[in-house]
Order: structure tokens, then sequence, then C-alpha cells
């Protein structure tokens, strides 16, 4: 056990899934998971443990913004020995070839600032994706019937934004997408040696102004969590 986290020492996979909404940990386990069972409820904080084609994995909610992913992915590595984390997240879109329900692998996460900014001091660290996992979820979403993009993303602290000149130069230089998990993810992973990647669902779009109900963001998300598992046992 740990301060946030109450599974059992050994009830925690290597390999693990997280998506920022606790809801869609358990709707994911009971979707795609054998015989899950629910390992942490603190907090509210739904983790489940179970297998999928004979390999076990952990599905376990990080909570929204990069400070609160940060105590779950510390815990999760360094108490319970997690190898293999993908976040299974929702974004916003923010090119105009991306549509609602494409996905996002996230080759790099772009941040103002993480958690983590303030061991880095004068240091702008790129937070990148574990290039195995990458290119495994790439193959496996080209099996999947909607796009996915692969290419950098962005890590916000705020939700509602009110800096639209940042948002703007962002989008001018490529960014994809915008969520608020991933850049603090990437840098965890790097400092612990272990792998990770965010594969994302776009669920509403900066340019269009287009969105999915709060139903089919905890829902909906299917292909996100096949390819994440795909990616994961290649
Ligand atoms: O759908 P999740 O994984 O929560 O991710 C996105 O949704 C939340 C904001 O609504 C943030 O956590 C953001 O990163
Ligand atoms: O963090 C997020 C998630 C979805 N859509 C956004 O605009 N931001």
């Amino acid at each position: 056990m740990t301060v946030h986290i109450s599974a059992e020492p050994g009830q925690i996979a290597e390999t693990v899934l997280l998506p920022g909404d606790p809801l869609r940990a358990e709707w994911a386990a009971k979707r795609f998971l054998t015989d899950p069972i629910l390992v942490n409820r603190t907090r509210g904080m739904s983790g489940y443990t179970g297998t999928w084609q004979g390999q076990r994995v952990t599905i376990q909610g990080s909570g929204m913004g990069m400070a609160s992913l940060s105590i779950y992915v510390n815990e999760l590595i360094r108490d319970y020995g997690a190898k293999t984390i993908i976040r299974i997240g929702s974004c916003g879109g923010m090119q105009e070839k991306v549509g609602l329900r494409d996905l996002i692998l996230a080759m790099t996460a772009t941040s103002i600032a993480t958690p983590s900014s303030a061991i880095m001091r004068e240091i702008n660290f790129a937070p990148s994706a574990d290039f195995g996992l990458l290119q495994a979820a790439w193959q496996a979403a080209q099996q999947m019937p909607g796009a996915v993009h692969v290419g950098g993303i962005y890590s916000t602290d705020t939700f509602y934004d009110e800096r639209r000149d940042l948002t703007e130069q962002l989008m001018r230089h490529g960014i994809l997408g915008v969520e608020m998990e991933a850049a603090e993810l990437y840098t965890l992973a790097a400092r612990h040696g272990a792998r990770a990647l965010a594969v994302l669902t776009v669920s509403d779009h900066l340019v269009t102004g287009a969105a999915l109900p709060a139903e089919d963001r905890e829902r909906s998300f299917e292909a996100m969590v096949e390819v994440a598992l795909k990616a994961a046992f290649v």
C-alpha cells in the first residue's frame, strides 16, 4: 500500500493503462480485461487488474493534471514496479486535419512547465514517447478504421485557457492536440527507466468548436484502449 494506492504488493501489473478519468478505468477494465479485480479505490481513483490475451494489465485512473498524474506514476513505478505506462486520454484537436474521435499518438509533449521543472532548473527538457511503444501503437492503429496522427502535443495545467496567443503559436508549430498529463508522464518514465506513451482520442476541437458529449468521453474510446493494449505486448 502507498499513500494513494491501496493495492497489495503484487496486485499491480508491470503494464499499466492510465486514463485521467477513474470511470474510464472501470469501463475499460470491464470491457477489455478478463477477471478484472478492483485493486484501488483510495480517493475514488479506481484501479483494476486483470488479463488481456493472457497478459496481466492494470488500468488505473490518474486524475486530471500533471500534479495528480505525478503522484500515481511515482507510486506505480517506485513502489509497485510498473515498467510500461500508457496514458489513454481525451484531448482537444488543434489542427484542421485532426477530426473528432481521431487518435493521436503523442511523440513529444510540450509544456510551459511540469511538476519536474523545479529539478530541471534552466534545462528545457523535451519529454518524448518510448519509440518501441510508439512504433507498435502506430502499427496497431493501421488495423483500425479511424484516422491516426503522430506528432507533438501540448500538456497544459489549465483546461480553461486564457492565453489564446500561446495556443496560436502552438498550432502554428504543428502541435496536434492539447491535454493535461503526458509531459510529466514522459519525464517520470525517462527518470525511472520505464516505457511510456500517450494514446489520445480527440474529444473536442479548438479550431472547429465541435465536441463529444461527456458520456462518449467515458465509454466510446474503444480504439484507443485496443491500440494501447496491442502496443504494450508486441
Ligand atoms: O480524458 P482524460 O484522460 O482525463 O484527459 C483529458 O481530460 C481532462 C480534462 O477534461 C484532462 O485530464 C485532460 O488531459
Ligand atoms: O485537456 C483537454 C482535454 C480535452 N480537450 C481540451 O481542450 N483539453
